[in-house]
């Protein structure tokens, strides 16, 4: 595992577990101190075993020092996970105990409540009642408790349960794991990308990032100031020539640029891959050859490259770049993935971000280029679509830049995945090199030249498709959409693939339908779709971007997730029931930004 420890710098958020009881001495507190403690270590526990951080560490829990009966332990112990930098906090306990002296009263930290479902001891009245008193605070909390009673003193987590605290951890880690960091904008707007105006009030009260800003003249000055790491250059150019395919020049014959100056391009996209990772985590090694300043990065934990137009009219473009970075190896070994937005469509990178936070997983970053109906593909290629595709396509597509994880050459049981970097074999990584072919960049778009990945990925992979949107009046929105990833005979995609740029990669994806509103159809989720990118993830990971969604108070207006999988603040439910998407729009008005 070749990990560059410099990425992580400050460490990670801790899950802050507070066991609270009924404060009266004398027979009832010391009767329940053993079982609300157990309860905290179970937590810790399942948490420790289950989840892990970005570097493949698992997760770290902190419990507070003594059960919490009254206000003076709530302050403890707040104290105690302000010291020990808790992100997330858990309250859990068997029995009654006082909401409002015991509850944990920090705005800013995601919180759930853990009622015991017994009944010798009101585990989930305590849970009411303090519920009530977030909502009446308004400071929006979790609610958990198990679907059936268990009995007194039992120490194991029910599966419901589980699923829960899981799911509230897996995101609240999320909203911690992102506070503090940065956004990093190499470069301004693309073409008029909406996305790529950086919104600095959104990445600031929304999810608690910085917004930095470079010029890309600055990747001019390091090239020509050798301001990279000689050793790891020539490293890297020697892992390229050996490992990238590089593909057929698809351009006409006129305007193919010499073999002189394809070389030169290799050269460059590689110094452009080291420099975008520098700028955005910072390398010691540059620290060592002089330059102090730069050595130290924007704390970046997603970026975007504009690219498109002034540095693509020019120099090669940043396909090489964004999907090395995007991919979980390169010359350093198999790594966790970098988030880097092509066309610095921030809002396409902070979904992006969501779904690595929450997967520790690679995403792809694709244009929804087309909808194609069953019947525009038996009329063009005599083929009738089957299966998940059998009621149409989404073209999923961009000039290359898509992580090389998405191929789908990573197995999971037997089946084409996408696998947090711990879990990737050696083979595995080769097998997605060896799936890509690096196409000379299409010159007519990209005067400048560089490389573009092209693969296809495969079939049968579930999948989720998320895209953020801002609304003058509303703010954030988050759009998703669950499916699966399709094989189409050979002869079928590539006729369709050569109607448009064939040597980008290529996600043929079916949305999940539920045959209501926008999922009625492939053509209403295309149609419904709220700009002309979207970030896909492994898995189908909607219910927990919703979850994720809640904490940061941005409502959902599409979604295809299963109701019984949705997991929000107890409070949604005071907004209405019936309509639960009207709700979460007046739930995150009335609260507002997470760090407003
Ligand atoms: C090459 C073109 O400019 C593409 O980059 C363009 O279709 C987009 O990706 C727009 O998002
Ligand atoms: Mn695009």
């Amino acid at each position: 595992m070749a990990e560059q420890n410099f990425r992580w710098n400050g460490g990670f958020p801790k899950i802050g577990i507070r066991p609270t009881i009924d404060g009266r001495r004398k027979g009832v507190r010391e009767s329940l101190e053993d079982q609300t403690m157990n309860m905290a270590i179970g937590v810790a526990k399942l948490f420790s075993d289950n989840l892990r951080y970005p570097d493949g560490s698992p997760v770290e829990c902190v419990i507070a020092d003594s059960c919490i009966g009254g206000v003076a332990e709530s302050a403890a112990a707040a104290s105690k996970f302000a010291r020990e930098n808790v992100g997330v906090s858990i309250t859990v306990t068997p029995c009654w105990c006082y909401g409002t002296e015991t509850m944990d009263m920090d705005p800013a930290i995601p919180k759930a409540v853990w009622g015991f479902n017994g009944t010798e001891r009101p585990g989930a009245v305590y849970l009411a009642a303090v519920l009530s008193a977030y909502a009446q605070k308004g400071l929006p909390a979790f609610g958990i408790y198990g679907k059936d009673v268990q009995d007194a003193g039992t120490t194991d987590v029910p599966e419901d349960v589980k699923g829960k605290l899981l799911g509230f951890a897996r995101a609240g880690l999320a909203v911690a794991l992102m506070k503090g960091k940065s956004y990093l904008s190499m470069g301004s707007v693309s073409m008029g990308i909406a996305g790529s105006i950086v919104n600095d009030s959104f990445f600031q009260e929304y999810l608690g990032l910085r917004t930095e800003y470079v010029d890309m003249s600055e990747f001019v000055r390091r090239m020509d100031e050798k301001i990279y790491d000689p050793a790891e250059y020539e490293k890297a150019l020697a892992w390229v020539k050996e490992n990238c395919i590089e593909g057929p020049d698809n351009n006409p014959a006129e305007i193919q640029t010499s073999r002189q100056r394809k070389d030169k391009d290799w050269e460059t996209v590689v110094k452009m891959t080291i420099i975008a990772r520098d700028l955005m985590v910072g390398n010691p090694r540059l620290a060592e050859l002089d330059y102090g300043e730069e050595a130290q990065g924007h704390n970046a934990i997603v970026s975007g490259f504009q690219g498109q137009r002034q540095w693509t009219d020019h120099f090669p473009n940043g396909d090489f770049m964004e999907a090395i970075l995007n991919s979980s190896f390169d010359w350093n070994g198999i790594r966790a993935p970098y988030m880097v937005a092509t066309e610095n469509d921030s809002l396409n990178g902070a979904v992006m971000l969501f779904g690595n936070l929450l997967t520790n997983t690679a995403q792809i970053f694709a244009d929804v280029r087309t909808y194609w109906s069953p019947d525009s593909v038996e009329r063009v290629t005599g083929h009738k679509l089957t299966g998940a595709a059998a009621n149409g396509l989404l073209h999923l597509i961009n000039s290359g830049p898509a992580t090389l994880d998405g191929t789908g050459e990573q197995t999971k049981n037997c089946k084409p995945a996408m696998k947090p970097f711990w879990e990737i074999s050696a083979e595995e990584a080769q097998k997605c090199l060896n799936a890509t072919s690096w196409r000379p960049a299409s010159v007519e778009y990209f005067r400048g030249g560089g490389y573009s990945s092209d693969f296809l990925t495969r079939g049968g992979m579930p999948m989720t498709m998320s895209r953020l949107n801002l609304v003058k009046g509303i703010g954030p929105v988050l759009q998703i959409a669950e499916g699966y990833s399709v094989d189409l005979p050979a002869d079928v995609h590539d006729t369709l693939d050569k109607r448009t740029d064939s040597t980008w990669p290529t996600t043929w994806f079916a949305p999940i339908l539920t045959g209501k509103g926008s999922f009625g159809s492939v053509y209403d989720v295309m149609d419904n779709w709220g700009a002309n990118h979207g970030s896909i993830s492994f898995g189908h990971i909607g219910a927990d971007l919703i979850t994720l969604a809640s904490m940061l108070r941005i409502p959902v207006s599409m979604h295809n997730v299963p109701e019984d999988q949705i997991f929000r603040p107890r409070v949604w439910g005071l907004f209405g029931t019936d309509n639960a998407e009207s709700a979460d729009y007046r739930a995150c008005n009335n609260f507002g930004p997470l760090y407003k």
